[in-house]
């Protein structure tokens, strides 16, 4: 891992690997890290997060993963982000610390969704509770409301955020309220946060207001034509930028309208890269062979503008 190197470009939330029967499976973090950085050229990791299940592991599971991903991700990763949002407060706290101990890059925290924060105070105290067990690890808001429920708008929070959370860092910023985001880029342009955008099949406009990468489900297994049109974007190649962004929209839009979510993302990611990603664990339940089917289909189907 790169230690102080500012987080952008592309970050893989990644798949937690389960057993058959239902187990998580370390053992194949290695063989995963080493994919991620030769075929899909991406070298950040977003870990125990939404698509990796993470508020559905127990702690102890989670502090498992957290140390394979750092342990194998060390000398061949840049970043290695461990989410470590949870319901209750002291868990939230044990995985910082756990966290900070094992050498991670970041830490990331969601903002608690039974009981709600109701508005930017309530937020930033349960952040800063979290943030301050691990005061040497740069600290990222994980902003996805469309499953907290959470609505407290970002550039709200940010206001003066750095005074009660001196490691904040930057927003993994999971909506569609580019307005939001836009506000947020606009006004700490001198603060240097890093904001990383969490809808894959949007990110060219999030790019066009100045976003620095994105965290996401997709750069798992389309991680290398997202970076040519990261690359089409840098040379102002907004043509074959489009392009790729829209070919991943076609694939995304396809899939979304046969049911999408974190069980079809580790059927995807299983039969792109080889690695058996398992089943999700309940409530979410297995890929049906019918989307696996289609799914590949679609993905085969699409003609890339690199030729691929
Ligand atoms: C709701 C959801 O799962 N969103 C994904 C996206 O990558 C999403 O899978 C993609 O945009 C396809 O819709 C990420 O924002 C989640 C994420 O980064 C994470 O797993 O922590």
């Amino acid at each position: 891992m790169t230690p102080g190197k500012k987080l952008q470009g592309l970050v893989a939330a990644t798949i937690t690997p389960m057993t058959p029967d239902g187990q998580i499976n370390p053992s194949v973090i290695r063989q995963y890290v080493d994919y991620l950085v030769s075929e899909q050229n991406v070298k950040n990791v977003f870990v125990n997060g939404t698509t990796g299940e993470g508020l559905s592991l127990s702690i102890q599971e989670r502090k498992q993963l957290a140390e394979e991903w750092v342990c194998q991700g060390k000398d061949k990763l840049d970043h290695v982000i461990i989410h470590v949002g949870a319901l209750s407060l002291p868990e939230c706290q044990e995985l910082a610390r756990h966290a900070a101990a094992i050498g991670a890059s970041g830490i990331a925290v969601i903002a608690p969704f039974f009981f709600k924060p109701t508005n930017k105070d309530e937020l930033i105290a349960f952040l800063q509770k979290v943030a301050s067990e691990a005061p040497a690890v740069p600290f990222y808001y994980y902003h996805i409301p469309p499953l907290t429920g959470v609505k407290i708008r970002v550039e709200e929070l940010l206001d003066g955020i750095k005074e009660w959370i001196p490691t904040f860092q930057g927003v993994k910023f999971s909506d569609t309220d580019l307005l939001d985001l836009a506000q947020c880029i606009n006004k700490n342009e001198r603060e240097q946060f890093a904001f990383l955008y969490g809808v894959d099949e949007q990110l060219l406009s999030a790019l066009a207001i100045g976003a620095n990468g994105a965290v996401g489900s997709t750069y798992n297994y389309l991680g290398q034509k997202t970076n040519l049109m990261l690359q089409a974007f840098a040379k102002s190649d907004l043509a074959l930028a489009r392009k790729y962004q829209f070919l991943t929209g076609e694939f995304l839009n396809f899939v979304i309208k046969l049911g999408f979510g974190v069980a079809q993302t580790k059927a995807v990611m299983t039969f792109v890269s080889g690695i058996p990603m398992g089943p999700p664990r309940l409530p979410l339940v297995d890929a049906t062979e019918e989307f696996i089917v289609e799914a590949k289909a679609k993905l085969d189907s699409i003609v890339w503008p690199d030729g691929d």
